[in-house]
Order: structure tokens, then C-alpha cells, then sequence
């Protein structure tokens, strides 16, 4: 039996590449793409709107579907109203939105004590591999003689209404872990004074319609190592959050990562 899928914020620049991709995946079936009420293409049929056949699945507002899990790529918001849907009909749900405030985040962990929750800033895999190879960097230099200084440089669409990413915030908390490294540094200017060796800096850059790419830079005296991964569209996203969405199926109550997915 094929798994029913809802995607949420299915008209959005995501939304439209989850549809297109689960629509050719035979051990999925879409049962509903939701849309926020202001959306000026609801009732359009979603496989359409994706660009792709008919699906005979209209966008229309979060209401109870047969869906057995449940993918987000919106706004925070609706994010959390989608974590609410979920624990009221105990859905399987993949939140790939990014910005969620500190106390939204907290919502989301105490939701995932009743429901099976992957919460991930990236569903790609390269970049995930990525998190665990600066992991790796970050335990090996910590105590490099001449100091690293960590800069993680981000770079995105026009389009992104957040920042930093919610993906250099995660490198930013790996490398902080591994590092022993409290202060988190976003964007300099004027006379700022030496750098400390307590930072991470973050500098997010945004223009034209850039998929995602994320630098992590290992500044040594004497030598450099930058660990760089790049998105060349959006399909690497958009099939790792349909990954998740089939593993997370029958899956426990608890809060997940793409490391729990992809076993790395
Ligand atoms: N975890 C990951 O791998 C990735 C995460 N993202 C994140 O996903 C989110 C969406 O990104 P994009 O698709 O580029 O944005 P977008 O702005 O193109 O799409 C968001 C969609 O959510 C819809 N929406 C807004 N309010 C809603 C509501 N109340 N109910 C249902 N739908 C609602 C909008 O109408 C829009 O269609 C962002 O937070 C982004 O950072 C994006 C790419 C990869
Ligand atoms: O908004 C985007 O586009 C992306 N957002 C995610 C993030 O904030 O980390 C993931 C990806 O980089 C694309």
C-alpha cells in the first residue's frame, strides 16, 4: 500500500517540487496539498500548479484527510498551527520550515512526546553528511595551537525571508559543541575589535535565485580548510523530506533528525 502523503504550503517554491516528485513515486499516494486561506490558487489542482498532470488533488485550507504523514514546508506560523493538526489527529509529521522562535522550537519538543516528529533545517543529504564532516573538523582542531576561527557563510534566493539560515544555525550549534565555543557573531561592522576566539561568525548573503549553499571556514595561521555544499535546484530537499516522510511512518512518538533518517 502506497503511503498518503499531505504536503503543507503545497503551493509554495518547495511545496510545488514535493508534489512533482511524489507524484512519480509509486510507494506514495498525495491525498491532500494545503495552502494557506489566502492562497489565490486554491481549489487548482495541486499536480498543476507543480507543473505538472493532473492529480485530481485541489489545494485547499488544513482539514482532516486520510493522510498518514504529513510534510511542512510553509512559514513558522503555520507551522506550528500544522504541529497543532498533527496532535489533535496524531499524524506523522516532517517540518522542514525554518525561523521558528525559541518558544515555537519548545512547542515542537513537547508535541514530539505524543507524535513521531523529524524536525530538520536541511532534508538534503549531502548537506547533513556535511554537518557530520564539520562535526568531525570541529573535534579535531579544537585545540589546533595557533586558534581556528569558525566562519560559516551562507548564501540564498532573494526570496528567503529568514536569517541566518536555519541550516548555518545548525552548523553554527555543531560546531559550538564540538568547538566549546559561546558566542555567535552575526555579520560585522565598524570598529569592532579583535576577533575573539570564542566566535562563530555567521554572514548570510542573499541574491537572485540561489538554491542554498553553505560555507563552514576553518581559519588556522598558516592554512585554511572550507567545507562547501551547494544546492544546484531544489529537488534534493524536497526528496529528502519524502524519505523522511516514508521512515517516519510507524515510527514511535519522539523528535528526529536527518541523522535518524539517513543512519549517519
Ligand atoms: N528543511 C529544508 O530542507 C528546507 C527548508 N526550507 C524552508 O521551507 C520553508 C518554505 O520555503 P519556500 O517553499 O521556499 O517558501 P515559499 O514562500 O515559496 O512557500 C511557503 C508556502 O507556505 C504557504 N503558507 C503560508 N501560510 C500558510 C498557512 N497558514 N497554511 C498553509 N500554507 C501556508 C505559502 O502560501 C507558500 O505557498 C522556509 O522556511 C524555508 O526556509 C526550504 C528549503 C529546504
Ligand atoms: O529557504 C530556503 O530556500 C532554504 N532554507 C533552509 C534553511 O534555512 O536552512 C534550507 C535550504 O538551505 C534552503
Amino acid at each position: 500500500m502506497p503511503t498518503k502523503l499531505a504536503i503543507h504550503g503545497a503551493a509554495g517554491r518547495m511545496g510545488r517540487r514535493v508534489v512533482a516528485i511524489a507524484s512519480q513515486d509509486s510507494q506514495i499516494e498525495i491525498v491532500a496539498a494545503l495552502e494557506s486561506a489566502g492562497c489565490r490558487l486554491l481549489g487548482q489542482d495541486a499536480g498543476v500548479v507543480a507543473g505538472g498532470e493532473k492529480l485530481g488533488v485541489p489545494l485547499s485550507v488544513v482539514g482532516e484527510s486520510a493522510a498518514d504523514v504529513v510534510i511542512d514546508f510553509s512559514v513558522p506560523d503555520a507551522g506550528i498551527a500544522i504541529v497543532d493538526h498533527c496532535l489533535k489527529f496524531k499524524k506523522p509529521l516532517v517540518i522542514a520550515t525554518t525561523g521558528f522562535e525559541s518558544d515555537q522550537k519548545e512547542f515542537i519538543a513537547k508535541a514530539a512526546q505524543q507524535i513521531p516528529i523529524v524536525f530538520a533545517p536541511s532534508m538534503s543529504t549531502a548537506v547533513n553528511l556535511v554537518m557530520k564532516l564539520t562535526e568531525i573538523a570541529g573535534k579535531v582542531l579544537k585545540d589546533y595551537p595557533s586558534g581556528v576561527d569558525v566562519e560559516i557563510i551562507e548564501r540564498h534566493h532573494r526570496f528567503k525571508e529568514d536569517a541566518p539560515s536555519g541550516t548555518a544555525l545548525k552548523f553554527g550549534e555543531i560546531v559550538a559543541e564540538a568547538m566549546e565555543l559561546t558566542q555567535h557573531v552575526h555579520g560585522r561592522e565598524g570598529r569592532t575589535g579583535k576577533r575573539t576566539p570564542q566566535e562563530i561568525g555567521y554572514h548570510a548573503v542573499r541574491t537572485g535565485d540561489n538554491p542554498g549553499e553553505h560555507t563552514i571556514v576553518f581559519g588556522m595561521l598558516g592554512e585554511t580548510i572550507e567545507l562547501r555544499v551547494a544546492a544546484s535546484n531544489r529537488d534534493c530537499y524536497a526528496q529528502g523530506a519524502i524519505l523522511a516522510a516514508k521512515w517516519l511512518v510507524g515510527k514511535p512518538a519522539g523528535m528526529y533528525g536527518m541523522k535518524e533518517v539517513l543512519g549517519l
